[in-house]
């Protein structure tokens, strides 16, 4: 980057958040600025200088108004770490201190005003004799050595000490390096020092022993934020909410860059950045590739509207040559590709499973068989015979059965392998088939395929797969993956998050031939939404335990947010037409969401539709969200809860949380004969709530009518207004 004489021009996260703030003309010049600097840090218009009293910060003009302050890492390496009305830059240069982080290795710049000292460059231990703690001091629990073992910024030490309450905290914490925040928040919501340590700074910590004076050094660690790439500038000076193109949390960029020797799983909670990170990873996996013009990376997903979303983000983030060898499809349509190429199902049309449920129910009639209901044996055709993809019967009276509930004889396994069979001849000869009975067949054809290709050294179809919602994947889908890519090096990189399971897929992927023990790990911090609203969200899944799709537990340990915002509203209302009108009023008082910013989601497509209706009625700019997402992108979006997964919205209302809607009330009926089918249903319809919940970045409101869902807790529910 540094041609001749010149040199190289990083710029901290921490600059672009004061960047951002600037008008569209004054980032231009910074943009400018950067370009020149870049090319002769000498050119005389620059007015580039050290300041007095420290080594290593430096001044430059941007603008008629406007200062660059830099930080000389060494050499011809330079940080941008402010960019400051001209006045500011010296009026002010006594507030920044900057250091190596001991923990991390990464250069944190900061502003000191809250300690209200001059300690430009100088990291001056805190005198105990001057800054006594106060009795009610937030950490006063907490020594020093336990804060700096954290990670927690020395020089914040002392301004850490005189915090007594939360606005407070909150005030630190949005001037604070980034790992100082988070860690204070665990603390102050309660974990111990150790389990801070695990799960908020082990993730970022360096793993070699950092030298507290090596800026060269420091500035190529992930956990130094920078942007050193120009188009990638350029695009945030454009679109300043870009910035997850840019700026990786430390614990994400190891998860990008990271060598993997085989199969690797990315979980965390909603908004941690999970899809940031296969984004990332996909570009990161297009640059290793030697110049081809094939498209030997798979990156895909549940549905049609997130693989649309992953196509333009990841053309956003690496331009049509990452695109171009890169094939973004739905895990569905990829299945369909393998049976077409395969010459199988040609001309049969993909029915419904309510039209399959109905199609055993006529079968069931005409044979005369009511031993059987049409929902089990549709149940145990789809989740355990094409799930498993079983072929034949010895398989399947071998079959393990998980989370199957009631147990069949040999008998009875006898009778179900008849019966799904002459459902799939009753449902070959309409000419139809199921989304399960494609991914069986391509999971069949696939393999067989793989056997060939093992023969060839070169016969896989792809070099990397990337999965996008991995918890909602059936073993047909991963055995077909599988058989996708030679087992080798960074083979399969899974993203995904079992709370937010809304399909009744359980896998364990060690079964299924793919390995991701010792390769697994979980994102923590979140980016989308308030601490309240998580708080909230978690709220609801109460109660419940969650696989980590390898046949371990999975938890939310650790799950954060530096975001803080109002309380969640919670209201119950008495009728349902009560309830429509407190929307209409929650929406008004909002304003108008022209950008498409604000949504409600409801449990039925019935009340979808009257929504609309009377969002129209009032005059309120509606648009219903389908499979390909919005159907149009402005006015408010209403949707059922499974159109929300993957999306995201300033302020979002909830409505129709009601008992015997959410969960359906049809699910109580197998509470007493099917124990296990309720609880996974249960779960399901409280991973959807929880997914729709986690989609408000700002503002969430909750509805109800008649008597609440049994999910919305006393706890919450006693800060309901009803
Ligand atoms: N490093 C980052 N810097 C800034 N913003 C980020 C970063 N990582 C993620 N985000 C933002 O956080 C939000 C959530 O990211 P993303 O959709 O990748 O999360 P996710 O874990 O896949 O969520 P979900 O599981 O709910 O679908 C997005 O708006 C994204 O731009």
């Amino acid at each position: 980057m540094a041609g001749q004489g010149g040199a190289t021009l990083r710029i901290l996260e921490r600059a672009d958040k004061e960047i951002m703030k600037l008008s569209r003309s004054d980032r231009g010049a910074v943009w400018e600025f950067v370009s020149k600097f870049r090319t002769n840090p000498g050119n005389p218009g620059l007015h580039f200088k050290q300041l007095k009293g420290d080594s290593r910060l430096f001044s430059a003009r941007v603008s008629a108004d406007h200062r660059a302050l830099l930080l000389h890492a060494g050499d011809h390496d330079y940080l941008l770490v402010s960019v400051k009305h001209r006045k500011d830059v010296y009026e002010d240069l006594d507030r920044y201190a900057y250091q190596i982080n001991r923990v991390t290795g990464g250069i944190e710049v900061f502003d000191l005003t809250p300690v209200g000292d001059s300690i430009v460059g100088r990291l001056l231990p805190p005198d105990p004799a001057v800054v006594a703690p106060p009795a009610a001091a937030l950490f006063a629990a907490v020594s020093d050595a336990d804060l700096l073992r954290l990670g927690v910024a020395e020089p914040l030490l002392p301004a850490i000490r005189q915090l007594t309450n939360e606005d407070e905290l909150q005030a630190l914490i949005e001037e604070a390096p980034a790992l100082t925040g988070e860690a204070l928040l665990q603390l102050f919501g309660g974990a111990s020092v150790d389990e801070v340590y695990e799960q908020v700074t082990f993730p970022v910590a360096a793993g070699e022993t950092v030298d507290p004076d090596d800026y060269l050094a420091a500035v190529t660690r992930p956990a130094t934020p920078v942007t050193t790439d120009d188009e990638a500038l350029q695009a945030m000076l454009d679109e300043p909410f870009a910035r997850w193109q840019v700026y990786l949390h430390p614990a994400q960029r190891k998860l990008v860059e990271r060598d993997y020797s085989g199969p690797t799983r990315v979980g965390g909670g909603p908004g941690t950045g999970k899809t940031i990170v296969a984004l990332h990873r996909v570009k990161h996996l297009v640059e290793q590739l030697e110049p081809g013009a094939d498209r030997p990376i798979l990156l895909t997903t549940f549905n049609r509207n997130l693989a649309a979303d992953l196509r333009t983000r990841l053309l956003t983030l690496g331009g049509e040559q990452v695109l171009a060898r890169v094939d973004i499809v739905t895990i569905d349509k990829l299945a369909s590709r393998v049976v077409t190429d395969a010459g199988m199902g040609t001309g049969r049309r993909v029915i419904d499973d309510d039209r399959a449920v109905q199609e055993w129910h006529d079968l069931l009639f005409e044979l005369g068989t009511p031993k059987w209901e049409p929902d089990f044996l549709h149940a145990e055709w789809s989740q355990v015979i094409l799930g498993q993809v079983l072929t034949s019967r010895a398989d399947y009276f071998r079959a393990r059965r998980p989370g199957r509930g009631r147990a069949l004889t040999r008998a009875d396994r006898d009778e179900i392998w008849q019966l799904t069979e002459r459902l799939a001849m009753r449902l070959e000869e309409k000419g139809v088939w199921t989304w399960r009975q494609i991914a069986a067949a391509a999971a069949r054809a696939e393999n067989a395929r793989a056997d060939q290709a093992a023969e060839a050294s070169d016969g896989y179809r792809y070099r990397h797969v990337v999965v996008d919602e991995a918890q909602d994947l059936n073993a047909a889908h991963w055995k077909m993956l599988r058989a996708m890519v030679a087992p080798t090096r960074n083979d399969l990189f899974i993203v995904g998050d079992t709370h937010q399971r809304i399909y009744d897929n359980y896998v364990t992927l060690g079964q299924l031939g793919i390995n991701i023990r010792g390769r697994s790990s979980r994102l923590t911090r979140c980016y989308r939404t308030t601490r309240e609203i998580l708080a909230s969200g978690l709220e609801l899944l109460t109660g419940e335990t969650y696989d980590d799709l390898d046949g371990g537990e999975e938890t939310l340990a650790g799950y954060r947010s530096l975001l803080h915002g109002d309380r969640p509203v919670l209201r119950g209302l008495r009728t349902w037409a009560e309830e429509r009108d407190a929307i209409v009023a929650h929406l008004r008082a909002w304003g108008p969401a022209l950008d498409g910013s604000i949504a409600v989601c409801l449990p039925t497509r019935e009340m979808v539709g009257e929504v609309v209706d009377r969002l129209r009625a009032e005059d309120i700019p509606a648009a219903e969200i389908g499979p390909d997402g919005p159907k149009q992108p402005d006015g408010v979006h209403v949707g059922t809860m499974h159109r929300f997964k993957g999306l995201e919205y300033q302020r979002m209302i909830l409505g129709g949380i009601c008992d015997g809607l959410v969960p359906r009330a049809g699910i109580t009926a197998y509470a007493d004969v099917d124990p296990v089918r309720f609880q996974r249903e249960r779960a399901r319809e409280r991973s959807r709530l929880f997914v729709a919940a986690t989609r408000a970045r700002d503002e969430l409101a909750v509805f109800w009518h008649g008597t609440r869902s049994p999910f919305v807790t006393d706890a919450l529910a006693s800060r309901a207004d009803t």
